[in-house]
């Protein structure tokens, strides 16, 4: 039985903002491994800026590097295109490990526009990692006005596989101002070296 945190993203691209996050929260909620699920397409956002699957793969394993994080593309092999589907799946396909579902705090003031996010926080317990300028927007989020009641006190943070869905914790750990908005607008083109050229014209 491992102890697994989910970090869904589209990595367009990966940074070390994901790295820190991912190495604060298998400290502070006591997890074995964190699995970077890089999503094939989130569904909220534009295709047109979406840099192809295997680069945005190729990169997150560069930035990842560390013997606790995995760099997956289960999204695709578990065929999920929503986060409910996925946690669903995740927990049927693996019920030898305990998973807790990662996000930072602005994916929580757009989490009542994901597909059943409802059923999703009754599958899965959620830790959100604070992220400049969307602490106190994560608060006061649409679903928290659903969530709150399921609300997790700090020192209850290692306890995580006790708690009864759904819960929610926040996470207050050091920031990181890192974005990958930020890296797509001084390097548009940052794909470009993960793709293999194409054969030359005969
Ligand atoms: N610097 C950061 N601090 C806290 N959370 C972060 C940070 N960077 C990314 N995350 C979280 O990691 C997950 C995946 O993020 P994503 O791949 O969309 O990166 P992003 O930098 O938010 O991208 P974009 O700027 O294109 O929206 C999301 O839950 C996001 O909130
Ligand atoms: O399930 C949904 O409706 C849904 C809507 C928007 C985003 N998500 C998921 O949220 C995670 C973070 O996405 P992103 O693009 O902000 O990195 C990623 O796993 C997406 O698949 C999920």
């Amino acid at each position: 039985m491992a102890r697994i945190g989910i970090l869904g993203g589209s990595f367009n691209p990966a940074h070390g903002g994901h790295r820190h996050i991912s190495l604060q929260a298998l400290r502070r909620l006591g997890l074995d491994q964190v699995w970077w699920l890089v999503s094939p397409q989130n569904p909220l956002k534009a295709k047109r800026t979406m840099a192809p699957l295997p680069a945005r793969m190729l990169r997150a394993k560069e930035v990842a590097r560390h013997p606790r994080l995995e760099v997956t593309a289960l999204e695709v092999e578990l065929g999920t295109r929503y986060s409910a589907d996925t946690a669903r799946a995740l927990v049927r396909r693996f019920p030898q490990h305990d998973f807790i579902w990662l996000m930072g705090a602005d994916n929580l003031v757009q989490f009542h526009r994901w597909k059943e996010w409802r059923r999703l926080a009754r599958t899965l317990p959620i830790a959100v990692m604070a992220r400049p300028d969307y602490i106190g927007a994560a608060h006061r989020a649409q679903a928290m006005g659903w969530l709150r009641r399921f609300l997790k006190r700090p020192e209850q943070a290692r306890r995580w596989t006790e708690w009864r869905l759904p819960a929610i914790l926040f996470l207050r750990i050091p920031l990181d101002a890192r974005s990958a908005t930020a890296i797509r607008a001084h390097s548009p083109d940052w794909a470009g070296a993960y793709i293999e050229d194409p054969a030359p014209p005969r």
